[in-house]
């Protein structure tokens, strides 16, 4: 079974205006609510894909409850941690360009912080634990710590997609996969990157590390694939670009839904692009029929036979 795990789930509200000044009133010209946070996103559209999954994290209040039930509704399985407080509001603001403002999220008690740990001990060897999202902060980085020592001890692979520290110490724990995208990866290694020879460089060294895959996102360029035998590099199909809040997500589990249907690696890599670039061309996340649409237009090639 694969898990997901949002610790600061999110209403994404998205507010379109024409355009957006800041010290005036401004008119939005569409608004909406979609249920949020990595993990969620990760879910939605593994759901869309066929693939079973349960979601896991915390959530609060009629926020939460929106996500709750919004999930119900496109019939994915859900162990949620109901805490005190609300989960927070995220608003996505389209004007000529996209900008973001995400909420803090509700103080989360130990005893609950406790709850999820033992809903982590339940899993068990062959389970894939997608850890996703930032953590709130009332939780510190050490809780994904603890959360994968425990995946580890029962043999579950773990995906991390997550920034900061928190992902700096995933590397120890040798995840099944790791979705930096550019300035995360800079991020990692404590530099600014700024050219192809320095995404391939450091995406090597999260190979030399023990990480067993990682997919280097990079927006409309698309993406890069690290692996111990080999580098694939991906171009993105084109297209116009509605909402790129979820592409990230949604490549997670387009890779996730290749690779438990045991397709090859490139297979896998083309679907996560396709599926990152249909939810890019989508208002809301992509649609399987979009994800199949696209793929046969994602160029893939091999950068050499071994790293
Ligand atoms: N403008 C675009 N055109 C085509 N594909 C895109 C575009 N933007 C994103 N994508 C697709 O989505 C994938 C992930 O995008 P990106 O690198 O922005 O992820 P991210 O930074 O993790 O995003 P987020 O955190 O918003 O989910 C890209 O590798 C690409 O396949
Ligand atoms: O604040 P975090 O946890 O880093 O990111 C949360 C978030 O921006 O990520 C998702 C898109 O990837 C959105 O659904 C959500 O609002």
């Amino acid at each position: 079974m694969i898990y997901t795990c949002t610790l600061n789930p999110s209403v994404d509200y998205v507010v379109e205006a024409q355009q957006i000044e800041l010290g005036k009133l401004n008119r939005a010209t569409k608004t909406s609510y979609f249920p949020g946070g990595k993990g969620i996103n990760v879910s939605r559209v593994l759901k869309r894909l066929h693939i079973h999954n349960i979601a896991l994290g915390f959530i609060g209040g009629f926020t939460g409850q929106f996500i709750a039930d919004e999930l119900k509704r496109e019939h994915i399985l859900t162990d949620f941690i109901t805490v005190p407080g609300q989960t927070r509001l995220n608003i996505k603001l389209k004007g000529e360009r996209e900008t973001e403002i995400n909420g803090e999220g509700p103080v989360i008690s130990d005893k609950h912080k406790e709850a999820l740990i033992d809903k982590i001990k339940q899993l068990k060897k062959g389970d894939i634990l997608v850890l996703a999202g930032s953590l709130p902060p009332s939780i510190d980085d050490t809780f994904y710590v603890m959360m994968m020592e425990e995946a580890k001890k029962r043999k579950v692979a773990v995906v991390v997609d997550t920034s900061g520290s928190a992902l700096k110490q995933a590397i120890a724990y040798e995840p099944f996969l790791l979705k930096p995208n550019q300035m995360e990866l800079g991020e990692l290694f404590g530099v600014s990157i700024h050219s192809r020879h320095q995404i391939i460089e450091y995406g090597k060294k999260l190979i030399d590390n023990g990480v067993q895959h990682v997919i280097v996102s990079l927006a409309g360029d698309g993406a890069i694939l690290f692996h111990k035998d080999v580098i694939l590099i991906a171009q993105a199909p084109k297209g116009m670009v509605k909402n790129s809040v979820g592409a990230g997500d949604s490549m997670v589990a387009g890779f996730l839904a290749a690779y438990v249907n045991e397709a090859p690696l490139e297979e896998a890599f083309r679907y996560s692009v396709a599926a990152g670039s249909a939810t890019a061309f989508s208002e809301d996340l992509c649609t399987e029929d979009e994800v199949y649409r696209l793929l046969e237009q994602v160029t893939i090639i091999r950068m050499e036979d071994r790293v």
